[in-house]
């Protein structure tokens, strides 16, 4: 396959609706996202690294479908891509999103069984012939035992219920899996474990991750490349490798610092 899987070109969002006469020396308000690009390979890990409010979640959103953009241009194998009401369903389906709360993302009163055949009734596309079966394999895939079928999210730990947030995503059959914070919420070697499963299923099912998080230890366990985002624009996006050990750019620096402050406090 040739060219990148998602490219990203200038993509603005603007939240700040009034369009009034600035004061003198007043500040234009700053754009959520300002000029972002960025491009995802087939089968690659890109992670959105930066501090709270630098426009990662937004960008993301964008990206699968949730966030309305005022300009650039997003394109998914080549095809341009707008909001999700007016993106042809295999599209749709193509992206999914694992988002950071997994209790709050499952419908408390569905059974996982139910929850993953909500999704194959909504795609009777890609809908297994043999459900049982296929639930089955699923569960097995993101590391579930069969009996989980049958429990609610209540019944499930945290990190159960990401794994089941996963599987959903997985029953789909995407090609990009969007995750944003999704570990952020999870105890230290349940992060560990997920990240884990994370890197199976992307060589397992030749998946590329999106991979939006505010924690350098995380990202450098999974990313390929990282995007440093701040204030709505990329200032630096290379190789992991470069970003951890050679970062160009000052900020990329200072949160390298912050977090291994943030390590040396932990111990
Ligand atoms: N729906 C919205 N309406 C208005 N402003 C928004 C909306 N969503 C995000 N913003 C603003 O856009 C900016 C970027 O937010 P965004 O959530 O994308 O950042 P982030 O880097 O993901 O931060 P966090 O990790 O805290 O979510 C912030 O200033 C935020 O307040």
């Amino acid at each position: 396959m040739t060219g990148p899987l998602l490219e990203v070109d200038g993509l603005v969002v603007d939240f700040s609706r009034r369009r009034r006469r600035l004061r003198p020396g007043e500040e234009p308000p700053r754009k959520a996202v300002d000029g972002v690009s960025l491009s995802l390979r087939h089968n690659e890990t890109l992670a959105i690294v930066g501090e709270s409010g630098s426009g990662k979640t937004t960008v993301a959103r964008s990206v699968v479908g949730l966030q309305k953009f005022g300009a650039g241009s997003i394109r998914f194998h080549g095809t341009e891509l707008r909001t999700v009401s007016r993106r042809p369903a295999a599209l749709k389906r193509e992206i999914q999103m694992v988002f950071q709360d997994p209790r709050s993302s499952l419908n408390p009163r569905m059974t996982v069984r139910a929850i993953i055949n909500e999704v194959w009734r909504t795609h009777p596309a890609i809908a297994p012939r043999d459900r049982a079966t296929a639930l089955a394999e699923l569960l097995d895939d993101v590391g579930l035992d069969p009996s989980v079928a049958d429990r609610r999210p209540a019944a499930l730990s945290g990190g159960q219920c990401q794994r089941v947030s996963i599987a959903r995503a997985l029953a789909l059959k995407p090609t990009l899996l969007v995750c944003d914070e999704a570990v952020s919420a999870l105890d230290v070697s349940v992060q560990a474990q997920i990240l884990r499963l994370l890197v199976d299923l992307k060589e397992e099912h030749g998946l590329s991750l999106l991979f939006i998080s505010h924690d350098l230890g995380v990202v450098r366990q999974i990313a390929d490349r990282v995007a440093v985002m701040r204030r709505g624009e990329i200032v630096e996006f290379d190789d992991a490798e470069q970003i951890f050990v050679h970062p160009a750019h000052e900020y990329t620096r200072q949160l390298l610092d912050a977090a291994l402050d943030l390590a040396g406090a932990d111990d």
